[in-house]
């Protein structure tokens, strides 16, 4: 008998030194956006504080940019903007929490006016900032059907200059409408007039704002549906710990952002992080105007279509 040979090496079992024989692991961590903007900060500081974060593959980008992933297939949960919801919501569910939307001024969403609005042409040049997608939108309807306008828009990079070089008015969103608002809301050193656009809408509808919502997609939530339950509830403890510890949260902010403390806690106490009955109003009236702008699904009757967190 001769002694077996041992099989080519190719074909051997293999074992990494010091890894333990059994089952791959093959779980990968929920990827997840970040609005690179100071209004998501109360909803994200929390994981922090909890750890969750660190079970979070996390993308911080512009929303229009989180959107676009997110309904292409390379985020799985996330920030989308309301209007990108809309166009897309039979890929997408809700979640129930977090959101972003505001029961009156925002301070961050602004049409921003080189005249008062009285005296606004009748055909002004408005720029819309390309990072937006629902305060633009929201802008539109307010120029139009509001205050009877015929505007022709451009999309401008996001900052007041570039908006405003050869323009009437321009709407802004996110840090920059802020500073805007603060450097120009009440006496403007340029001559510039701030109208807050969640203040114009609650004044024109009675309901609050809702500019981005958390979605999942319906083919991760069908394969993952404990991942998504447990992104769900780090973002409700994250908001529930934020709004505990605010103080401390304002304090994080006021280091590196170019706002007082007071300024902070005043805009963290403006934005409204949950979808209550009135804010999924507001979402379906706005959902309902929007139609007419652009193309976006029909919402069932008892839309919009929530992920069952089952709690
Ligand atoms: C309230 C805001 O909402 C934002 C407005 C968005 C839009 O206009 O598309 C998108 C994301 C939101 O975070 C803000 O930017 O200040």
């Amino acid at each position: 008998m001769t002694a077996a040979t041992p099989p080519p090496s190719r074909d051997r079992p293999r074992t990494r030194r010091g890894a333990t024989v059994g089952p791959v692991n093959n779980a990968r961590r929920p990827r997840v956006g970040h609005i690179a903007f100071l209004n998501c900060m109360p909803i994200y500081w929390g994981l922090a504080r909890t750890g969750a974060l660190l079970e979070f593959d996390l993308r911080r980008d512009a929303p229009d940019e989180l959107s676009r992933l997110l309904v292409e297939g390379d985020l799985d949960i996330g920030p989308i903007t309301l209007v990108e919801y809309l166009r897309h919501s039979d890929r997408l569910l809700l979640i129930p929490d977090p959101a972003v939307a505001a029961d009156g001024p925002v301070l961050s969403v602004n049409l921003v006016t080189k005249t008062p609005l009285a005296e606004l042409p009748a055909e002004p040049r408005v720029s819309l900032a390309s990072d937006s997608r629902t305060g633009v939108l929201l802008g539109r309807m307010l120029l139009e059907d509001r205050y009877g306008r015929r505007p022709t828009y451009r999309t401008a990079p996001p900052d007041l200059e570039s908006a405003l070089d050869g323009a009437d008015a321009a709407v802004l969103i996110g840090d920059e409408a802020l500073h805007v608002f603060h450097e120009h809301g009440h006496d403007s050193p340029r001559g510039l007039h701030v109208l807050d656009l969640a203040a114009e809408w609650k004044d024109w509808t009675g309901l609050p704002m809702v500019f981005a919502v958390w979605a999942v997609r319906r083919d991760y939530a069908e394969a993952h549906p404990g991942l998504v339950k447990d992104v769900h509830l780090a973002f409700r403890d994250s908001v529930r710990l934020s709004r505990e510890e605010i103080g401390a949260v304002v304090a994080s902010a006021a280091r590196w952002e170019p706002f007082a403390p007071a300024a902070l806690a005043e805009y963290f106490d403006r934005l409204q992080f949950g979808l209550g009955d009135r804010h999924l109003a507001g979402l379906r009236e706005f959902a309902s105007r929007a139609a007419r702008y652009t193309e976006v699904k029909d919402l069932s009757p008892e839309g919009p279509e929530f992920f069952d967190s089952d709690i």
